[in-house]
């Protein structure tokens, strides 16, 4: 657990970078802190390691104030991942993963052959450990930024932007590497990025900053898109909110309703195990498209609706047999009964 109490940061020249911050990150969460350049992410993310101290206030770890910790043995025990990977571009991938277990005092063949399980834990093929970071892609040095962090079993790791640097498809694909990682190993993450979508994605918990270092609101998610405190938020949470909030929120009380089997209208083609195969009207045949698992988010189930040709969605369960239909309408009923509001499975993340 981090938690921050009043913490006020002044730099040397006077720029107040943090006015008087106080949040806990909760033991085995993703925390993310979120908000327009130089609203002082950064720093408050540096004061966990020492990188930065406070001008006041106080930072704890676990119940301990990090100011009366020797700031390389504290760091030994955070993770740390940057922008760009920050990886030592002499040693080879394998050594620049082993380096903390090594310093930490672990033999370096049985920290190489960790380093070596890791490289594969972030979706790596072991054969990079042997290459240097310049000969990696922007997106494999990220993982090995990762697998680094991760090495030294730290029980914290700070990310400071740590996906900014790679491509749309990259970054998703690193973000998805990251909650299955996280799903595995639940540890306290602390995790800074200007970009609302990717906190919506990673955060447990999300921080909205303010230029001038003021925490605008504090929130799982679903509470920032649903209810934004005020027009700052609201603004930085940006478009399709709405529509976004429904991945938080579960379908599973959605009516479903029954699809035709005769007619002139779209009809659901069905295998002879109930399965969907695709839609038929007369003599076209159409393509079955997205269909809505059940368990998933009420997005899903729009989206299956909104996809289809019949204007129809299908939804099946957990071995692909048809459930029912859905309707568009039905949805947006689903959404106003605010008591049927239950969470999805921890969203469509
Ligand atoms: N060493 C420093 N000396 C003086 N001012 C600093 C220093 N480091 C940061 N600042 C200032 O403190 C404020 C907060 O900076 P910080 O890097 O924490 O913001 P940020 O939210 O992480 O920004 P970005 O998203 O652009 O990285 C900014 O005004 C910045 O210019």
């Amino acid at each position: 657990m981090i938690e921050f109490s009043e913490v006020h940061k002044a730099y040397a020249d006077g720029t107040v970078a943090l006015q008087s911050l106080s949040l806990t990150a909760r033991e085995g969460e993703i925390t993310v802190l979120v908000g327009p350049s130089g609203c002082g992410k950064t720093t408050t993310l540096r004061m966990v390691n020492r990188m930065v101290d406070p001008s006041s206030g106080t930072v704890r770890l676990d119940g301990v104030d990090v100011s009366t910790q020797d700031p390389p043995t504290l760091r030994r025990g955070i993770g740390y991942v940057i922008q760009n990977a920050g990886l030592f571009p002499h040693r080879s991938v394998i050594d620049n993963i082993a380096t903390v277990p090594v310093l930490l005092g672990r033999g370096r063949a049985e920290a190489r052959r960790q380093a070596g399980e890791l490289l594969e834990r972030v979706g790596l093929d072991p054969r990079v450990g042997g290459r240097y970071p310049a000969q990696l892609s922007g997106g494999q040095q990220q993982r090995v930024g990762v697998a680094r962090a991760l090495a030294g079993d730290a029980p914290v790791l700070l990310m400071d932007e740590p996906f900014s640097a790679v491509d749309p498809v990259v970054r998703a694909d690193l973000q998805d590497e990251l909650l299955r990682l996280q799903s595995e190993l639940g540890r306290t993450i602390l995790f800074v990025t200007h970009d609302i979508d990717e906190a919506i994605r990673l955060g447990d918990m999300v921080a909205v900053l303010r230029v001038g270092g003021t925490l605008a609101q504090f929130a799982p998610p679903s509470e920032l898109l649903a209810a934004p405190v005020d027009d700052f938020v609201a603004g930085f949470v940006g478009r399709d909110r709405g529509y976004r909030r429904l991945q938080f929120v579960g379908a599973g009380s959605l009516a479903l309703s029954t699809f035709p089997t005769t007619g002139d209208g779209w009809l659901l083609v069905v295998d002879d195990d109930g399965r969907p195969t695709g839609w038929r009207q007369g003599g076209d045949r159409v393509a079955l498209g997205t269909v809505h698992q059940e368990g998933a988010s009420l997005r899903s189930a729009l989206d299956a609706a909104l996809s289809s040709p019949a204007g129809r969605g299908v939804a099946v369960d957990d071995d692909g047999r048809v459930l029912g239909g859905i309707e568009p309408e039905a949805v947006i009923t689903l959404l106003h009964r605010t008591d049927a509001l239950e969470p999805a499975d921890g969203g469509d993340r």
